[in-house]
């Protein structure tokens, strides 16, 4: 069932209906006594400062606690049910109208949560649309925070679609719907700061955010009413309750700290997905409420956060929560105000009021304390199972690291460019063998050994310099300019995301070797890489043609003892091969010569899989062959491929890796694009077992 479809599941339609019914009959207490009397007031004397308006005119300064976006989202509903009320000459119409804008908002939450959780619709219709607390808090007690949340899953899905200052926009018009909605800002501003591949995007998601909080608040900052009103509530003091007392005019102020401590865990993860963003932001959101003697309508920001959780978790999620709901929603009921059913000649307020005097203040707490220890067990599950466990989160304790071996000329820097080209460059460090080669182009020693021959180069360093990159570590590295034959001076280059090691030799110790995520041999066909290296040190290097010629010969003892073997090493052998042998002769250029590959893939666990998308969205053709044991496969692969179709076959088989990826990863048309597909197709394999 698609995210669409839940429109038209019986589970949504009874739910709809169950909530029709509910905005028809109910009257909540605070909306009849405060909410709908302003919003009716700004209606009908409209006033650019309606906060300060309201108080000119006698109205209680708790009446509605909230900003112009809120007000902005209750008009239309309201103004339609006074226009009714006008008509009919009733006093009903405007309350029912101001809650069928609730509903709307209601009904807006479930679309962004099914879009941003579309995997179980079925199982999100029973969570979110018959949840205990968004009947109660919405539909009972009347509050209206099911529209500063709705705007905030609405920045959500868009940061998700990286649609940066539309979320920012979002968001912003969340803060000014409901102030506490900023708690939620610094955990989207860590999110795409500490993701290199997104941290472009902060810049206009904060322009986008204070531009639009600035239009929407600013205006009223110089109106006493809406400082009062809006700003001074003594609900949002209600954080400040929970404190030590330390000295005598001295409090340590526990919810902020707590905030304030969760932001700083986000800020120190390594790396941060989406749905690390999503937990986190819950476990704030969990923090403040618990930690606060929170109104009911706080409950509600919980709402879609244990959604998610739900959705992702056993049985034990769901009975957890369906336990803190219940509780909570016992609490509420006997200590915070309802609704009536005046047609119905219904009003449960006397019954309910001596319910309460009945119960002790000792009672209170202790169901108070139910609550808190329902909720802090949740927060602990939430911790272990939407944190901890996370993949990504595991996974992004250590960098990613690819090791490239073959032959001079052989295409190592050509696919460790491709491959930075998919993470972005921003992600990705990269260490060349050449600049481990011991002398410079002048050095008379070359005259006895070749580059190829390990003596040459300074491997002990390349290694160390690999895996201090591994470990987390920077590292000080000279560079070796191909034009003029010598060094620079040594750089830092610090750690990064995915560590691309490729030289000569970066499979020939087993130390390192055994460390790379990925281990990959380039086996060009002799022919092609002959002419490869011929085009390019001619060509780019400023080499003659016979010196080259002169250099591939005297090197080839040395590459067949000291640069083929490291192909039993890796895990992904690579062997590009023209398709039709005389076109190497016969083509302008090498760049030109049609390609096929061939590659063998030493641990082939989803080589079916990936067989089938090759074919049929890459419209490849392909031959496979696999080893007794099923360990071994060596595919043949051949034939046109467009950069888009392997993206698309990317995010077919490897979906998990997409948020790795820069935000528009460059794919490659042809054989070098499926190279960089089954490298990645390799890494996540090796994640894999990273998690086991
Ligand atoms: N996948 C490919 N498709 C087409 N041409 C390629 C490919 N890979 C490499 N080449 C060609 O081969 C040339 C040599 O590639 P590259 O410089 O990446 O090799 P290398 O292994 O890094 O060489 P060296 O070790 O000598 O520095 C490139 O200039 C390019 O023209
Ligand atoms: O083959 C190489 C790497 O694979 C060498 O880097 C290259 O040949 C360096 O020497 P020169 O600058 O003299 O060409």
């Amino acid at each position: 069932m698609s995210a669409q479809r839940i429109w038209h599941d019986p589970v949504f339609r009874w739910g709809l209906a169950f909530k029709l019914a509910l905005a028809a009959l109910l009257v909540p207490q605070i909306q009849q006594a405060w909410f709908v009397p302003f919003v009716r007031h700004a209606l009908l004397q409209p006033a650019w400062d309606p906060w300060s308006a309201f108080l000119a005119d006698g109205g209680e300064a708790m009446a509605y606690p909230y900003g112009p976006v809120m007000l902005l989202a209750h008009m239309p509903s309201t103004a339609l049910g006074l226009l009714a009320d006008a008509a009919l000459g009733s006093a009903y119409a405007s309350g029912l109208g101001f809650r069928l804008g609730l509903l709307g908002a209601d009904l807006c939450a479930l679309a962004l949560l099914a879009r941003l959780w579309p995997e179980r619709p079925r199982q999100l219709l029973w969570l979110y649309w018959w949840s205990p607390i968004v009947l109660y808090v919405t539909y009972w007690n009347g509050q209206t925070d099911i529209v500063p949340i709705a705007l905030l899953l609405g920045s959500l899905l868009l940061l998700r679609r990286y649609r940066a200052g539309a979320s920012g926009a979002a968001l912003a018009l969340a803060v000014a719907a409901k102030l506490s909605m900023l708690l939620a800002a610094p955990f989207f501003a860590i999110y795409l700061w500490r993701n290199k591949r997104l941290r472009s995007l902060l810049r206009p998601f904060a322009l986008a955010a204070v531009a639009t909080a600035a239009v929407l608040l600013l205006p009223w900052l110089g109106s006493s009413g809406f400082v009062r009103m809006v700003l001074g509530t003594p609900e949002s003091l209600r954080v400040f309750d929970l404190a030590l007392p330390l000295g005598q005019d001295l409090r340590l102020y526990l919810t902020p700290l707590l905030y304030l401590l969760a932001a700083y865990g986000l800020w120190r993860l390594r790396r941060i997905n989406f749905d690390l963003l999503v937990a986190a932001t819950g476990l704030s959101f969990f923090l403040v409420v618990l930690a606060t003697p929170a109104p009911p309508g706080w409950y509600l920001w919980l709402v879609p956060f244990l959604v998610a959780h739900q959705l992702r978790s056993d049985r034990s999620a769901r009975v957890l929560t369906a336990a803190f709901s219940l509780l909570l929603i016992g609490m509420h009921l006997i200590d915070s105000s309802g609704a009536s059913a005046p047609w119905l000649g219904w009003d449960p307020a006397p019954a309910i009021a001596a319910v309460t005097g009945r119960i002790s203040p000792h009672l209170h707490s202790l169901a108070y304390t139910g609550l808190v220890a329902a909720g802090l067990v949740l927060l602990v599950q939430m911790l272990r199972e939407r944190i901890a466990r996370n993949d990504y989160y595991r996974i992004a304790q250590k960098p990613v690291t690819l090791g490239i071996a073959g032959d001079s000329g052989s295409g190592k820097d050509t696919l460790s460019r491709a491959l930075a080209g998919i993470f972005g460059e921003h992600s990705v460090v990269h260490v060349s063998g050449d600049d481990y080669h011991v002398w410079d182009r002048f050095e008379p020693m070359w005259k006895g050994l070749t580059h190829l021959d390990p003596r040459a180069n300074d491997l002990q360093r390349f290694n160390n310099d690999v895996l201090a990159l591994m470990d987390g570590k920077p590292i000080l590295c000279r560079h070796y300019d191909h034009g003029a034959g010598r060094f620079t001076a040594p750089t830092r280059i610090d750690k990064n995301d995915v560590v691309i090691a490729s030289g000569l030799h970066a499979l020939h110790m087993q130390r390192l070797r055994e460390r790379f995520d990925v281990a990959i041999f380039l086996d060009i066909d002799e022919d092609l890489r002959r002419a490869w290296k011929i085009h390019r040190d001619v060509g780019q290097r400023g080499h003659a043609l016979q010196q080259v010629l002169n250099s591939i010969e005297r090197r080839m003892l040395d590459s067949r003892q000291h640069i083929h073997p490291q192909r039993a090493a890796a895990g992904l052998v690579l062997r590009l091969m023209p398709v039709n042998a005389q076109q190497l002769e016969s083509a302008p250029s090498p760049d030109q010569v049609r390609l096929k590959l061939v590659a063998l893939i030493r641990n082939g666990t989803s080589h079916e899989r990936m067989a089938r998308i090759l074919i049929g969205i890459c419209g490849l053709h392909l031959d496979v062959q696999t080893a007794e044991d099923g360990g071994e496969v060596e595919m043949s692969i051949e034939g046109d491929v467009a950069a888009e179709d392997i993206a698309m076959a990317a995010r077919a088989l490897v979906p998990g890796l997409e948020e790795m990826l820069d935000i528009q990863p460059r794919w490659e048309d042809g054989m070098s694009g499926i190279m960089q597909l089954l490298v990645l197709i390799q890494i996540e394999e090796s994640l894999k077992s990273r998690i086991r």
